[in-house]
């Protein structure tokens, strides 16, 4: 597995850098950025994972949350992938809707033509870039993942389902029970197709009720959030968590919206939680 690095760039001490790859598992090239904060020119530093929203790329984490100066006190690293495989032949939807196809990958393994053949996202954040990333960096196999909306979605089930991965999971503004809302309804359906007995497994809700581990998950979610009644539910996780006695601490945070003016407001926070949790 070899990586390209496309830009090098000094900040707090520590080095933001960007990468391409091919990746057999989506089947495409794909960009990742990496944040190295100074400790890991002297040893092994753990990894917070962090998957972004609809429309993004691995740029809006690293240019707007503001997030390098605390993860270069703590010495965490911190890898952004993109969200969706990229590239000629790689699908997207006939209209161009940013809630489908490229952008838009659901972090989810598609067994749909024809997004089959590329959108393999969970499949390549939970054990391919992984791989890559302790292969080819000074860091160690202790992990943390956080993320955004669709990303906060990727994070809670990837952590969810993988316990033994990662130390603490944390989300901003996640869409919670992609069962129950539209984006869900539309991303599924065409990934996943109609069975919805498929669909549980990629919801957050159905995988915290079930859940045997006791992994610690943070949320923040803003009351003055646009897609807050309609496609983000928090209510819903807080309910699923109190079925199994799941020990969840969600924050409505008063008169935050869905943007990354909110995210850079608790970054902080949540990076200082991973950082506890990661030892
Ligand atoms: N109204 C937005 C919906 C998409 C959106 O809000 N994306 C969020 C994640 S769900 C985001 O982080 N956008 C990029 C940014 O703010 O940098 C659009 O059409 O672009």
């Amino acid at each position: 597995m070899t990586i390209e690095n496309i830009s090098s760039t000094k900040s707090f001490a520590g080095w933001h850098k960007q990468y391409y790859h091919q990746s057999g598992v989506l089947n495409c090239q794909m960009r990742f950025a990496i944040y190295l904060p100074p400790q890991a020119s002297e040893r092994k530093v753990p990894v917070l994972y962090w998957l972004s929203g609809l429309t993004c790329t691995d740029e809006n984490f690293m240019q707007k949350a503001g997030a390098m100066r605390i993860a270069a006190e703590l010495g965490i690293a911190i890898v952004a992938p993109d969200t969706s495989p990229r590239g000629q032949g790689v699908a997207d939807d006939p209209s161009e809707s940013y809630d489908l196809g490229l952008g838009a990958g659901f972090y989810l393994n598609a067994t749909q033509a024809p997004w089959r053949e590329h959108y393999q996202m969970y499949d390549y954040v939970v054990q391919e870039l992984p791989e890559l990333i302790e292969q080819h960096f000074p860091v160690s196999n202790v992990r943390a993942i956080a993320g955004h909306s669709m990303g906060g979605h990727g994070a809670l089930v990837a952590g969810l389902r993988n316990p033994e991965r990662y130390q603490s999971i944390s989300a901003f503004s996640p869409i919670v029970n992609p069962i129950n809302c539209p984006w869900g309804h539309k991303a599924f359906l065409n990934y996943l197709g109609k069975n919805r007995d498929s669909w549980m497994q990629y919801d957050a809700c159905e995988l915290m009720k079930a859940s045997s581990s006791d992994i610690p998950v943070l949320v923040d979610q803003g009351t003055s959030d646009n897609f807050l009644e309609e496609q983000l539910k928090p209510h819903a996780l807080i309910e699923a968590a109190a079925i199994n006695e799941y020990p969840l601490i969600l924050r409505m945070q008063e008169g935050y919206d869905h943007s990354y003016y909110f995210i850079a407001s608790f970054i902080e926070e949540h990076l200082r939680f991973h950082a506890k949790h990661m030892g």
